[in-house]
């Protein structure tokens, strides 16, 4: 049983449906220690038998047999550890990576060896020594002359210990010399008990194997033993193989981008600009958010649900705005709220001081469209109210709050209109309040008091607050036998989480099966906000994402030119023995790298134009306008990833299918 045999051999090409045949029947035997030349003329079918034996060509009838074992050229996994246990090729014009060091391209081969790093490193440099290239292993193949390329190319053949080497006219574009050196290590590899099978078509260099195998018109015409074959060792082990471990398409692809960093970062620049956008008004809606619940926290204190009795009026019924904006107005403890409402019983608040949650329960009393007398000057407070805890203390921006017979005043409505410029005195003058309301029979009732002005508040979401003390508004009442229930309730929660479930637990409550109350809470009124942020910041990311689409094109486009120019390197790993998986990883990892950084870059910008924004922003809002949250820099990176994920299917797909000989033949 022979190493290898090649057993009738056929092999045409085909243009349209004309064949072209090239092999016509070759049968051949191969013994490891062999040198055997193939000498032929230029388009006789050397290097077509080359790529048979080397497992890169499938379109052929007969059999190829490794140690007795017919080879499957059909099934592809099959082909691929051939190529990486057995196989080691050697090119006329060199075929070494580009963008690798000299190292790299040999480390390249011996990453699909279950040699471990250092082991896989100190080869490399062993088999670089002995080719003679020890000075030169950190420089690109670029730097190198045609002899040292060759001589790199020996090392990665040898990088994985295969049994056959293949060269295909490996002295074609060497000088005399370089090709002594050249046939002088082919020896070398044959007497180390490997076969060695050389294409060329100059006689001299087939007279430096053993065995001389002539082609012509498709046929062995002569094969002669010219030398006794070397000696085989067949107790030596062989390193071995194993498929090529993920992370490595991964490093290869990096050094790639390294190499044509320039390229690449006018492709990162435009991808993270895009992703940069969208962050920031994402960032821009968080800080919007917080500034606007913060502004109305300060006013307004989250922790109270107002509570007005139940109606079921024709608002009610229509379910239109209007009610909306009565029950924030009422959220806001600025209840519009007229005398003829319903109003609390003793009962009814002992029933909401049992809600559970509910620390305090505190009775409002509204009048609507109340004159303020100020010297000779009228005022219109279109509610009148109680001060209750849902107020917070930092709307009086001047004076105090309303003690006993005195009154806080809207600045913009009131203070200013009195005096523009010193509204602030105000505070301390004496005002006559005033406003009609109907008594228990109907009847049409002035109530008009004097109070001193303890104060002036700015509330910039609820309308203007002018409100008195729960005991002053029952004075004035009581001044003219009206009654002092409650028109309306604030409940204060004993937590800002109990929010909602105290609102609801309210508005459950029935007394003869109907509702009792109506309970609204400013945290509704936040949510409404909020959603309505949160959509103009989606629709302003969305906006920005659109330029996440062209940075897709850019980098399918940046892909597809990859794939282009680097057919040859396909090529050359597909003869390796990479799969098309591994191929396939190569360019994604490529993509994703692009994606990564983009990311990273995008993240930077945007915290540091958020900054330098929120600096700016911070003179006219006293708040960091530019929030930019951890999730928001994960999601960047999720899009980020999923983009160049998205762009790099085609161009990987494509890269994948390619026929490893085409590729090889690229320019
Ligand atoms: N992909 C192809 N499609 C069509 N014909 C091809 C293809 N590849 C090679 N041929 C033809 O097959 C014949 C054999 O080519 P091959 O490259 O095997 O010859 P060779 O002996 O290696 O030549 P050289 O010494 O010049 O490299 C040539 O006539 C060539 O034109």
């Amino acid at each position: 049983m022979s190493y290898l045999e090649l057993k009738d051999i056929h092999k045409a090409y085909y243009l349209g449906k004309q064949a072209f045949p090239v092999l016509n029947g070759i049968n051949l035997t191969f013994e490891r220690g062999e040198f055997v030349a193939i000498l032929g003329e230029s388009g006789g079918g050397k290097s077509t038998l080359m790529n048979i034996i080397g497992g890169l060509d499938r379109q052929f009838e007969g059999q190829v047999l490794l140690q007795g074992t017919a080879l499957d050229h059909h099934q592809e996994k099959q082909m691929d550890q051939y190529r990486r246990e057995t196989i080691g090729y050697i090119y006329q014009s060199y075929n070494l990576i580009n963008h690798l060091s000299v190292l790299d391209n040999v480390l390249i081969s011996l990453d699909m060896t279950k040699l471990n790093r250092s082991a896989r490193e100190q080869r490399a440099k062993e088999l670089l020594a002995k080719v003679g290239l020890t000075d030169q292993i950190k420089k690109y193949p670029n730097q190198l002359s045609g002899g040292q390329k060759q001589r790199v190319a020996i090392a990665r053949a040898l990088a994985s210990d295969p049994q056959i080497i293949i060269a295909d006219e490996p002295t074609g574009a060497l000088d005399s010399e370089n090709t002594a050196d050249v046939l002088k290590l082919l020896d070398q590899i044959a007497e180390e008990g490997r076969l060695v099978i050389c294409v060329t078509h100059s006689e001299d260099v087939a007279n430096a194997g053993t065995r001389i195998v002539r082609l012509a018109d498709g046929q062995i015409t002569s094969d002669d033993r010219i030398k006794a074959a070397y000696p085989v060792d067949e107790n030596r082990q062989q390193i071995p193989a194993r498929k090529l471990p993920w992370y490595v398409p991964m490093s290869t692809a990096f050094k790639h981008l390294r190499y044509t960093w320039t390229w690449n970062l006018i492709i990162i620049i435009g991808t993270a600009i895009g992703l940069f956008a969208v962050m920031l008004f994402n960032g821009l809606g968080n800080g919007l958010k917080g500034y606007i619940n913060q502004e109305i926290n300060d006013m307004v204190n989250p922790r109270v649900v107002t509570v007005s009795r139940y109606q079921k009026t024709s608002q009610n019924q229509r379910g239109g705005g209007a009610q909306a904006n009565n029950q924030q107005a009422a959220a806001m403890g600025v209840s519009s709220t007229t005398t003829s409402q319903p109003t609390f019983s003793s009962t009814q608040l002992a029933q909401l001081k049992k809600v559970k949650h509910v620390q305090t329960v505190q009775p409002i009393i509204s009048a609507s469209n109340a004159t303020l007398s100020i010297g000779s000057k009228d005022y219109t407070a279109s509610t009148l109210t109680t001060w209750t805890a849902s107020n917070r203390k930092s709307i009086i921006k001047a004076g105090h709050t309303a003690g006993k017979n005195e009154i806080v005043v809207d600045k913009d409505t009131v203070a200013k209109k009195w005096s523009s410029k010193n509204w602030k005195d105000l505070v301390g003058k004496k005002v006559t309040v005033s406003f009609q309301t109907t008594n228990a029979s109907g009847k049409s009732v002035t109530v008009k008091q004097q109070l001193t002005v303890a104060g002036i508040t700015e509330s910039t979401t609820g309308g203007a607050v002018n409100a008195v003390s729960y005991a002053t508004m029952k004075a004035m009442r009581s001044s003219k036998d009206l009654s002092t229930k409650p028109t309306s309730v604030a409940v204060k929660v004993d937590s800002r989480n109990h929010n909602d479930a105290v609102t609801k637990q309210i508005n459950k409550l029935k007394t003869d099966g109907k509702r009792t109350y109506r309970a609204t809470s400013i945290a509704s009124m936040l949510d409404t906000v909020n959603t309505y942020v949160n959509l103009a910041t989606t629709i302003l990311a969305a906006i920005a994402g659109i330029s996440l689409l062209v940075s897709a094109l850019m980098i399918i486009v940046t892909m597809f030119m990859s794939v282009s120019a680097r057919k040859k390197e396909i090529g050359i790993l597909r003869a390796l023995g990479e799969s098309r998986g591994d191929i396939r990883r190569l360019f994604t990892s490529e993509s994703l790298i692009i994606g990564v950084i983009s990311a990273l870059l995008a993240t930077g910008i945007a915290y540091g134009v958020g900054a330098a924004l929120n600096k700016v922003l911070y003179q006219i809002a006293s708040y960091n306008m530019i929030e930019i949250h951890l999730g928001n820099v994960v999601s960047t990176f999720i899009i980020a990833l999923v983009i160049a994920l998205l762009a790099a299917i085609l161009p990987a797909w494509r890269a994948a299918r390619l026929n490893p000989i085409d590729a090889l033949a690229a320019d």
